[in-house]
């Protein structure tokens, strides 16, 4: 029997870079994947159980002196040499990445041995890795156009996909969560850590809400001490919930960071939102990310420097009074969602690495 394609993934860190990435996974049954991670991140929680994990000591190019900037130059030739021995001596076919620093040695490690290197990248500005290996690899899929004009002068072989996610966004069952069918929902959610500056908003303008009859769902990652601080029985805080899909669907607003697979999410289960990027995000890639969704009518963005815990209360309070506002903004935000990129990305590994014919 001939031998399924050897594919290496390399995501880590986030959900926004893991998410997308075990979404195409799951729908490449006929090859041999393995991952490239480092050992401290979420792909060493998510990743072993379903696919052999290969970890290198890589942490970016961070450093602001060219002083600094050595011991992170030492480390990236060393995970570039780990992974150039892995691609080789494994006779993988190619390497798909969802960007971030891992990106760098994947992508250099597959092109210097010749082989094919798939790059998505989810935020509507690019990353650095992105803009700077472009070129260099075989295709780059990108989430939204709107990242085209930054990779305009870059000759590189652009496909806008949309961004993949997991089954459950697409397919919702039944909300696993005692909320009854017919209240209004708020669903507060951070990036895949939390969001411990929005989390003390919210503490501060959850009662609003609670008297004027919402319930409220809170998604407020594994670090915030004063996470459970705030108590009500219409107010359920988690650390984490995985079936997004049915919550988002659920939820008649959401307030959100403005990652890119958290945005995506919203645009496919039309949930309207107000969006507070984070503000040390690199480059403010967030606030391009909001601006995707605001200028297409599918939210609203407010710095987080600008709110109040009482504005917070008040802006939500007014939007649960407008529910033809919520309906606008929900239509708007289906309009830019893409269903099939799950199917679009694992399309063009497949073109470019062949399966074996039955
Ligand atoms: C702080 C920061 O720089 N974050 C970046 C990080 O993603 P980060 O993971 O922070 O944010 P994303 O919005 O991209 O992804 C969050 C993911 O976690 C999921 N989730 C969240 C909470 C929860 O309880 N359950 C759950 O499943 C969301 O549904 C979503 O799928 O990489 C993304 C992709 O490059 C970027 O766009 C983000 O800007």
């Amino acid at each position: 029997m001939a031998t399924p394609p050897k594919l290496l993934i390399a995501a880590s860190g986030t959900g926004g870079h893991l998410f997308p990435a075990l979404a195409v996974a799951a729908t490449l049954t006929d090859y041999e994947i393995h991952w490239l991670g480092v050992s401290h991140r979420l792909e060493a929680d998510l990743v072993p159980q379903q696919y052999p994990l290969h970890t290198i000591n890589f942490s970016g190019m961070q450093g602001k002196t060219p002083w600094a900037k050595l011991r992170p130059l030492w480390q990236f030739l060393g995970a570039f040499w780990q992974t150039r021995q892995l691609l080789k001596r494994g006779q993988f076919q190619g390497v798909f990445t969802t960007g971030g620093y891992i990106a760098a040695p994947a992508i250099l490690a597959a092109r210097s041995l010749g082989l094919v290197a798939i790059l998505h990248e989810s935020n509507a500005l690019p990353g650095k890795v992105t803009r700077a290996l472009a070129p260099w690899c075989t295709v780059v899929a990108l989430g939204t156009p709107a990242s085209l004009p930054y990779l305009a002068k870059r000759k590189a072989n652009l496909r806008v996909t949309g961004t993949p996610v997991r089954p459950n966004i697409l397919h919702p069952g039944p909300l696993d969560l005692p909320i009854p069918p017919t209240v209004p929902l708020i669903l507060v959610m951070g990036g895949s850590q939390g969001a411990v500056a929005i989390n003390r908003l919210v503490r501060e303008a959850v009662s609003q809400w609670l008297a004027a009859g919402a319930w409220v769902v809170h998604l407020t990652g594994q670090n915030d001490p004063e996470a459970t601080a705030v108590q009500h029985p219409h107010y359920v805080v988690l650390p984490f919930f995985e079936p997004m899909g049915p919550l988002l669907h659920r939820a008649d607003l959401a307030i959100s960071r403005a990652g890119a697979s958290a945005l995506t999410e919203l645009t496919l289960t039309g949930t309207p939102a107000l969006l507070i990027p984070y503000p040390y995000a690199a480059e403010d890639h967030q606030t391009v990310n909001a601006q995707v969704l605001v200028s297409a009518g599918a939210a609203e963005m407010i710095p987080q420097a600008q709110l109040t815990g009482d504005r917070l209360g008040q802006i939500i309070l007014e939007w649960l009074r407008q529910p033809q506002k919520l309906q606008r903004m929900a239509a708007n935000a289906r309009r830019l969602a893409v269903p099939d990129s799950t199917q679009q990305v694992a399309g063009l590994i497949r073109s470019l690495i062949p399966p074996v014919e039955p």
